[in-house]
């Protein structure tokens, strides 16, 4: 019998989770605010705070450190890798901690499940990290050669809800074609050909739909005359992209289940703007669609605005239901693909891979 702990910190939420192999025993969901969250410039700084939740989590659902078997962190930026489990090294640390690869709050899942493993010498893993790259070269292309587009994304639910998906329409994920909506703190919209995801937009660099709490594609040269206007800081302009954008900027929560009430509550610009951002995801969906030829077996809407069905579910399916029927994955399950991918580390049925090592996106 294995035990497991789960580590997923999210942009607006610390998700935990105890697994016995593949039961369940216990689980929570804590949320942060945009305010709680502002005091912190940098990701690195909110590691205490995050251990903390953790160490709540562990006393209050009372079980011991030492009662584990194994931790597994959510993988956040490091270098393009392929999918699988990797055990935490000191490298892949360092590079999470000095954020070379970028800033989110995945970063710390593999930092914090190292500390803790440490102190009790059980394993710390991360399995399929947010950096999965199975992008096809033709979606790379940007615009300008100085720029490439990169595959950053919530791969590991993404993949998850897409198995599952295939499973409920009979089929294996390999033989069909889906489209993948993961709407958390980010939004991520991946095409998924034949098993693969060949194109997707990047969840952390200004490139997709306006989300709880990034901007999305904004005009470009709006963008940069403020950039050098003198009146900004280089910080500044990337915390617009990325923690002050989206529904934090025009409506000062990154809290979609409170914009929910406020649209239910019938405030007219509330209801405008969550509008906006379902119409952006919307065309993102038929993006991906073009990607895929059009020849999309079905739509899965998936992360926490799945929930909310009156609303933001409503409007994507109206405005995509005519391209593939759509499937309803509400949250995901990121815990519990973190788990399965622990416990098959554990009994030998994977193997699990070191940082770093060859890169092959094949
Ligand atoms: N029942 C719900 N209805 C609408 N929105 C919800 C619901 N539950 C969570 N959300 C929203 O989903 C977003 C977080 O999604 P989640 O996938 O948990 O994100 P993350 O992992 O990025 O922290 C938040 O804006 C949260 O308010
Ligand atoms: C790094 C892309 C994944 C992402 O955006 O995750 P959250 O929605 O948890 O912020």
């Amino acid at each position: 019998m294995y035990k497991i702990l789960v580590i997923n910190p999210g942009s607006t939420s610390t998700k935990l989770a105890i697994y016995e192999d593949d039961k369940l025993l216990s689980k929570d969901t804590v949320r942060h605010s945009s305010e709680e969250l502002a005091p912190f410039e940098h990701i690195a700084d909110q590691y205490e705070f995050r251990k903390n939740v953790i160490k709540k989590f562990l006393e209050e659902s009372g079980h011991l450190l030492e009662t584990f078997s194994a931790i597994i962190g959510r993988g956040g930026l490091l270098r393009p890798i392929p999918g699988g489990v990797y055990a935490v090294n000191e490298l892949m640390k360092e590079e999470l901690r000095e954020g070379k690869y970028g800033e989110h709050a995945s970063n710390l899942g593999a930092l914090i499940a190292s500390e803790l493993a440490n102190e009790v010498g059980i394993p710390a893993y991360i399995a399929d990290p947010v950096v999965v790259d199975e992008m096809e070269d033709i979606a790379r292309f940007s615009g300008h050669p100085d720029y490439v587009r990169k595959s950053i994304f919530h791969a590991l639910n993404q993949k998850a809800v897409a198995r599952s998906t295939a499973k409920e329409m009979g089929k294996s994920y390999e033989e069909v074609n889906l489209i993948v909506v993961h709407m958390g703190g980010g939004i991520s919209i991946g095409a998924h050909k034949h098993g693969r995801v060949v194109d997707v937009n990047n969840a952390l660099d200004g490139d997709g739909p306006f989300t709880p709490e990034r901007a999305g594609t904004l005009p470009m040269t709006q963008v940069m005359d403020l950039a050098y206007s003198g009146k900004m800081t280089l910080d500044e302009m990337k915390k617009r992209i990325k923690g002050k954008g989206g529904l934090v900027a025009y409506l000062n929560t990154n809290d979609a289940l409170e914009v929910q009430k406020r649209v239910e509550s019938g405030e007219e610009y509330a209801t405008t703007i969550y509008k906006a951002m379902a119409l952006q995801i919307s065309k993102w969906i038929g993006k991906m669609a073009a990607a895929l030829n059009f020849e999309v077996d079905g739509i899965v809407l998936t992360g926490g605005l799945a929930y909310d069905k009156n609303n933001m579910v409503k409007w994507l399916k109206e405005h995509t239901e005519f391209i593939a029927p759509i499937y309803v994955v509400p949250g995901g399950d990121e815990e519990k693909a973190l788990a399965e991918a622990a416990l098959r580390a554990l009994k030998g049925e994977e193997e699990v891979k070191s940082y770093p090592q060859e890169v092959n996106n094949g």
